[in-house]
């Protein structure tokens, strides 16, 4: 046992690739570890094979690791509970769950998505749902495969509670899985949140044949760009430093292992919306995110035109040839607005304008 101080039972319900990754993590560690998913079928070969052939086949899961597709054994004495559910089904879990789940547990998110209705994160809606004083998100570099072949990891928990914090770093810290703490929960699931969106777009410009250089210009300005966003919405900008923020942006941005890099890869070489999420046959959340995301935008005055070019390709038909005005249309404006605010750089071309002093700047290929 590594960091482990005392056997916690642990609970995680979903049974995809990140679900089944963080079993495994909290086995190793020494946890009893139950994990419970809707398939039959899968629930077997996790007990037999200690494999998870549908979502990550080429991996050993800790045998340690029960699967089970009942809810009350799974969650009945559980310490921890960490929720691995896509957003869209999140909220019906955590019903299903709730008879079974009390104030003592600690109930984590993994999830980096949006519920549309009122535009809620994740443990926003376990905190509606539950009541409940132990609530925390986990979100980081995290690439679900990359855990599962134990290569070396850091990720964040974020709450308030500082027993959730301290609990789900003793329980998941180990060896090849570093857990950093933070208690900007909001900023945090944001930060796992909006980086998707990006991805897809990054995606995409690869698959256009964008270089190096376009690449950093993308994710600096999308760093730039849901930081804004994060920000409008109460979080700490400095969160956007962490792993949680620029740490899960370059990955996802560079990996063909992000399921909304591959996304966007795909459109890029020109395939519909439909035949992208079909092929990937896995949730991608920031095709839903960043229609949420536009939409919240516009409704609270924040400037985001790499999300508003993605959200026209994606959604109004317009070429992903055309992601690439997306970067160079927008406004030049200040590059760290959190040092020279973005209103103190239009008020001087305002200022230059109006003295006759303008230069349009423009350079013709
Ligand atoms: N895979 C990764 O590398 C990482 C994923 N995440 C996040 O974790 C969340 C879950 O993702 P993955 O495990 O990767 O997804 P996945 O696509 O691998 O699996 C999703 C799982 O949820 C189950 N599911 C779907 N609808 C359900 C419902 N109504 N009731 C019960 N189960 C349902 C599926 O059967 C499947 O077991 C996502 O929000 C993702 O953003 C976070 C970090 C890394
Ligand atoms: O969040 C992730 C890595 O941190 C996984 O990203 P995808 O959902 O794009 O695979």
């Amino acid at each position: 046992m590594a960091m482990a101080e005392q056997q916690s039972n642990v609970a995680v319900l979903g049974g995809g690739s990140f679900g089944t990754a963080l079993a495994s993590i909290a086995a190793d560690n020494g946890a009893n570890v139950r994990q419970w998913l809707r398939d039959e079928a899968l629930v077997a070969q996790i007990n037999r094979e200690h494999r998870n052939g549908r979502y990550l086949p080429d991996y050993a899961i800790n045998p340690a690791v029960t699967a089970s597709t009942d809810l009350k054994s799974v969650l009945t004495g559980a310490e921890l509970v960490l929720i691995a559910i896509p957003s869209k089904a999140f909220r019906s879990v955590v019903q299903a769950a709730k008879p079974w789940l009390s104030p003592e547990q600690i109930l984590v998110s993994t999830t980096k998505g949006i519920e549309q209705d009122g535009f809620l994160l994740m443990s926003q809606v376990l905190e509606q749902e539950t009541g409940f004083p132990h609530i925390g998100v986990i979100a980081g570099p995290n690439l679900a495969s990359e855990i599962a072949d134990k290569q070396l990891t850091a990720t964040v928990i974020a709450s308030a509670d500082a027993l959730t914090r301290t609990r789900v770093q003793q329980v998941l810290g180990c060896r090849y899985f570093r857990v950093y703490a933070s208690n900007d929960r909001h900023g945090v699931e944001l930060g796992g949140a909006l980086k998707n969106i990006y991805a897809i777009a990054a995606g995409m410009a690869a698959a256009l044949g964008m270089g190096e250089n376009t690449r950093s210009m993308l994710m600096t300005r999308a760093l730039a760009e849901m930081s804004r966003f994060a920000v409008a919405q109460g979080a700490n900008p400095m969160t956007f430093l962490g792993l949680a923020g620029v740490g899960d942006l370059i990955v996802t941005c560079s990996s063909n292992l992000s399921r909304n890099y591959r996304v966007g890869h795909a459109l890029g070489t020109g395939l519909s919306l439909e035949e992208a999420v079909a092929a990937l046959g896995q949730v991608a959340e920031g095709v839903n995110t960043v229609k949420l995301v536009c939409a919240k935008a516009r409704e609270m005055g924040v400037y985001m035109p790499l999300a508003e070019g993605l959200n026209r390709v994606l959604f109004d038909g317009v070429p992903a040839q055309e992601m690439a005005s997306t970067l160079m249309m927008g406004e030049q404006s200040s590059d760290v607005e959190f040092i020279l605010p973005r209103e103190a750089v239009q008020q001087a071309h305002r200022e230059q304008a109006h003295q006759g002093q303008h230069n349009s700047g423009g350079c013709d290929e």
